[in-house]
């Protein structure tokens, strides 16, 4: 698992943990914090290597060599989607439809579409890992529709989800901004950020 403890990421999270930040400043907020977790989760990319002519000379380049493919679980991770797609303009997207029932904390699967994920890197997109069910869920969605290279790119993190979502898919990376204190009684990340789905769209 990574942690990206940069100061920007520390900065980014600040405000979006604070009670009074309104959704508009939000989902700018969500974005750039997702550029900074999508860059460090992309690291490990290969590489090919090419040759072009600058203005001055002929140079060794190197460009991405696999096919990236984000997915979004809806609707929380629609916050993330655009910082991938304009850090990697020939990604492909997919979507997981999940609600967590609020009773059972139970995710039910409501939609999914996705491109073909046969040799691509998988950024599965969801900004709270909480109790892990919503991602172990769609990270085996993922797995039995052919993803190898699965990683969860998640703005905070329980240590119960770490916990839960690496139990059941052991070859998962979780690239996560900070590992929380636990979740409360009633499935929330403490201290988190509340619902970010909600603060997000405004539906309060
Ligand atoms: O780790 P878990 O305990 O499964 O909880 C995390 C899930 O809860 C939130 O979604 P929610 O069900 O609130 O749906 P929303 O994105 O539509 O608000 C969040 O975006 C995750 O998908
Ligand atoms: O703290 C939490 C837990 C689940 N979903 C959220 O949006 N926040
Ligand atoms: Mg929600």
């Amino acid at each position: 698992m990574t942690v990206v403890d940069h100061p920007l990421a520390g900065h980014l999270l600040a405000d979006l943990r604070d009670a009074g930040t309104e959704p508009e400043r939000y989902r700018t907020l969500a974005e750039r914090l997702t550029s900074v977790l999508v860059l460090e989760a992309t690291r490990s990319l290969p590489t090919v290597t090419e040759t072009v002519q600058t203005p001055i000379t002929a140079t060794k380049v190197t460009r991405i060599g696999r096919h990236v493919v984000a997915v979004p679980i809806l609707r929380a991770g629609l916050g993330m989607l655009s910082a991938a797609t304009d850090l990697l303009p020939d990604i492909g997207v997919g979507y997981v439809g999940l609600e967590r029932n609020e009773e059972t904390l139970q995710p039910t699967e409501y939609y999914y579409k996705a491109p073909s994920l046969d040799d691509a890197s998988v950024l599965l997109l969801d900004p709270m890992l909480a109790t892990g069910g919503s991602a172990a869920f769609a990270a085996k969605l993922l797995r039995d529709r052919g993803a190898t290279d699965l990683t969860l790119v998640c703005i905070i993190a329980a240590p119960e989800g770490i916990e839960r979502l690496t139990q059941s898919d052991p070859n998962i990376r979780i690239v996560t901004a900070c590992v929380d204190e636990g979740l409360n009684d009633v499935g929330y990340i403490v201290p988190g950020l509340g619902d970010f789905g909600d603060r997000l769209f405004g539906t309060f």
